[in-house]
């Protein structure tokens, strides 16, 4: 087994989280058993956390896969997958550790099922350094439907950090992944989004929505943004904005100005707009491993260490190559990836 086996160095690059999530993935995927050594080396926390802990458990359960150094601080892991048996089940981080990051971990398997299945996450739905649940909805599963993958996702509970309690009900189908071309941006001139609070006075999001709207207003934008206001276990805001394919956030936080979350967003977003690509920084990591099975040409703002990890993981399992080329034409200012 051992000489069939794909050695990862998790410290690779950006040496974070995602190595693993792709890598177990793409194992369950292409049936390839795959050992991962050094994980999340640069981190201060090193090792597996508890999202990751959870990403891990959700596949192993559905390919019924072996698997050896699965706790939390573990630092090598060992996966073995069986044949994707598609089920129902309930997984719970147990902290605030992003659900999002689970579903990303999830996505891929919906190229090899035969059957759909559902899971309920609990955890974190509006974490740092992971995309908002939001932002998962509107952003990565609309790109990733328009080619393809279906999904359904529906928001129970929102979870915050450090207690979390946020739910999803989350369902993946068979499906048929279709070549990209997705160079630029439509330009649509409508931004929509959310501005939303947990236990929090509603004023709050109230004021971030006002600034958003007065900076796109300003920007001959066309913004579309609701407010969202829910009671639960933890407490917090944010504001998610998608403008089409490109999306942006800020997470409230205490002593942070309503107005400033609002326009760390609005300014992202603006950013993200201006180079006229097709998607953003992060999607433009979070699409590789589906542009290595679907093939084709995506524009991104950024070739951000993520990406270019994400790219070097896909490569261990799949046998295609990522062209990367500078963009400048109609006025875009970006790259292409391509996968011939
Ligand atoms: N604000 C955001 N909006 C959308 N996506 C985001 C946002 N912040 C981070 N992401 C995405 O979340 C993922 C984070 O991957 P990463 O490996 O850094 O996370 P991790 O598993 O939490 O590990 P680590 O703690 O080691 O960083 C990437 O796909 C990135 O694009």
């Amino acid at each position: 087994m051992s000489e069939d086996l794909i050695v990862i160095d998790g410290s690779y690059l950006e040496g974070g989280g995602q190595i693993v999530r792709t890598s177990v993935s793409l194992s369950a995927l292409t049936q390839k058993p795959v050992k991962i050594i050094n994980i999340r080396k640069k981190r201060k926390n090193k090792g597996l956390s508890h999202q990751h802990v959870a990403s891990v458990k959700a596949v192993k359960k559905l390919c019924n896969a072996e698997v050896y150094g699965l706790y939390v601080g573990s630092e090598e892991l060992i996966f073995i997958p069986s044949k994707l048996a598609p089920k129902d089940f309930e997984i719970n981080i147990g902290t605030a550790g992003s659900i999002s990051l689970v579903i990303q971990t999830l996505l891929p398997l919906s190229l090899g099922i035969d059957k759909k299945f559902t899971v309920k996450i609990k955890g974190g739905t509006d974490v740092k350094k992971s995309p908002p649940i939001d932002y998962v909805k509107n952003v990565t599963l609309k790109i990733l439907e328009n080619f393809g993958i279906l999904t359904e996702l529906k928001v129970l509970k929102r979870g915050f950090y450090p207690e979390g309690g946020g739910e999803v009900i989350f369902t993946v189908k068979p499906s048929k992944i279709k070549k990209f071309n997705l160079i630029e941006h439509t330009k649509s001139d409508l931004v929509e989004g959310i501005s939303y609070v947990q236990n929090l006075d509603v004023n709050i999001a109230r004021r971030m929505r006002k600034k958003a709207v007065e900076l796109l207003n300003k920007e001959k934008l066309n913004p579309n943004i609701k407010i969202e206001t829910s009671r639960g276990l933890s407490t917090g805001a944010g504001i998610v904005l998608w403008n089409d394919t490109i999306g942006s956030s800020c997470l409230g936080e205490k002593g942070l100005r309503a107005e400033i979350v609002a326009e760390r967003s609005v300014k992202d977003l603006l950013n993200e707009r201006k180079t006229g690509m097709a998607l953003d920084k992060y999607m433009g990591d979070q699409i590789i491993p589906f542009l290595g099975f679907g093939r084709g040409i995506v524009g991104v703002s950024e070739i951000t260490n993520h990406t270019k990890t994400n790219i070097w993981v896909v490569k261990h399992f799949l046998d295609v190559d990522f062209e990367i080329r500078e963009y400048k034409e109609n006025s875009c200012s970006g790259y292409t990836i391509e996968v011939i």
